[in-house]
């Protein structure tokens, strides 16, 4: 890491719901940091966590139902300790978010023009002159081909995938330094989603800008990411390179995500024998100490997990947490031999 370059430093992050008066943790204990000109990729299946981390970073959860603690410093500052109103200013203009869903992100009483003025309007002082010409370039950059007509629409006049360049329009119109992207492109079909992915890489490169893509599309991921958190249960359980996740993948989690992928031509994840059963629980039955994914994972036994498990580094750069995914080696050694 190259801290001049360093964008988000995420230390020990920690997001509990309460439930019937009890707090369950849905994210624990993250340390992650992102870089300019970095893509970061947190995957892992529905209810692990991702979007919860998201919307912590980004101080979208009510103080009243939830607790959270760590750090998450953005130039200087702990997003996670900031007031409200110095939180907006940070909000869509240092830092930009797309959802997953771009319809219910969108006004739909709105034209398309007065959306991406609303978030020009808020962080600078532009005239409605300027403001038109910076609509029609965003627009333009993300590649909608009649920005004039389109700035004129409503949502409803739009394309999914239209609508979901309108909000990437939004995310980027004040050029954020830090773009958090939710399963930007899960609800659209595989051509448009490709087109959606060039979008954002466009955008990093011209605006240099680091961004964290949440998605559980491990094809997304292999084809943008330069870098991979896996998450289960709320921990990392596995981070490094791109190449080195999806090339040597350890933990027994990330190589069961991986088998699912269509196109897995990996050769070291062709043994049907690890099939992982069962899905994520929910986080008031998700056991709070060991190695929570130890109970879908049952030919690993059970003196290989850790009691508390940690992150060991594997190469530089490439973490996993607990040394269970040893033991996983050393079976697979023994089915070879056989
Ligand atoms: N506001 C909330 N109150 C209580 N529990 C919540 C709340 N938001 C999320 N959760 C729970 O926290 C866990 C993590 O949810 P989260 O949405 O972060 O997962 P995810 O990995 O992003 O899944 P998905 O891909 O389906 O969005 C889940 O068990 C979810 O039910």
């Amino acid at each position: 890491m190259n801290e001049e370059n360093e964008l988000l430093k995420l230390t020990d992050v920690s997001t509990a719901f309460k439930i019937d008066g009890q707090y369950y943790p849905a994210v624990s204990h993250v340390d992650l940091e992102v870089e300019k000109d970095e893509i970061l990729a947190i995957v892992g299946e529905s209810g692990c966590g991702k979007s919860t981390l998201a919307t912590t970073i980004m101080g979208l959860h009510d103080p009243q139902t939830t607790q959270i603690s760590g750090q998450a410093v953005f130039a200087g500052q702990n997003l996670l300790e900031m007031k409200e109103e110095d939180l907006n200013d940070i909000r869509g203009a240092k830092i930009g978010m797309i959802f997953q869903d771009p319809l219910s992100a969108l006004n739909p009483l709105k034209r398309i023009e007065d959306q991406i003025s609303e978030v020009l309007d808020y962080h600078t002082g532009m005239s409605s002159e300027e403001k038109h010409a910076r609509v029609i370039e965003l627009l333009n950059q993300v590649g909608i081909l009649e920005p004039q007509r389109t700035a004129h629409q409503f949502p409803h006049e739009l394309s999914g995938g239209m609508r979901q360049r309108v909000i990437i329009a939004i995310a980027i119109a004040c050029k954020p330094d830090l773009i958090i992207a939710d399963e930007p492109t899960t609800a659209l079909d595989v051509t448009i989603q490709a087109q959606i992915l060039d979008v954002l890489r466009d955008i990093q490169a011209e605006n240099h800008a680091g961004i964290i893509l949440i998605t559980h599309d491990l094809g997304v991921v292999a084809e943008t990411a330069d870098e991979v958190a896996v998450m289960y249960a709320g921990e990392i359980v596995e981070r490094g390179t791109t190449a080195q996740v999806f090339g040597d993948p350890k933990h027994p989690y990330t190589r069961s995500l991986l088998r699912s992928m269509p196109q897995g031509d990996m050769d070291v994840l062709h043994d049907d024998l690890y099939v992982i059963a069962g899905s994520v629980p929910s986080i008031e039955k998700m056991p709070q100490t060991g190695d929570k994914f130890a109970p879908r994972i049952p030919w690993i036994k059970a003196s290989a997990h850790e009691e508390e498990p940690t992150m060991h580094e594997v190469a530089p750069g490439h973490q996993v947490r607990c040394t269970c995914y040893q033991d996983f080696y050393f079976q697979r050694l023994e089915d070879v031999d056989q």
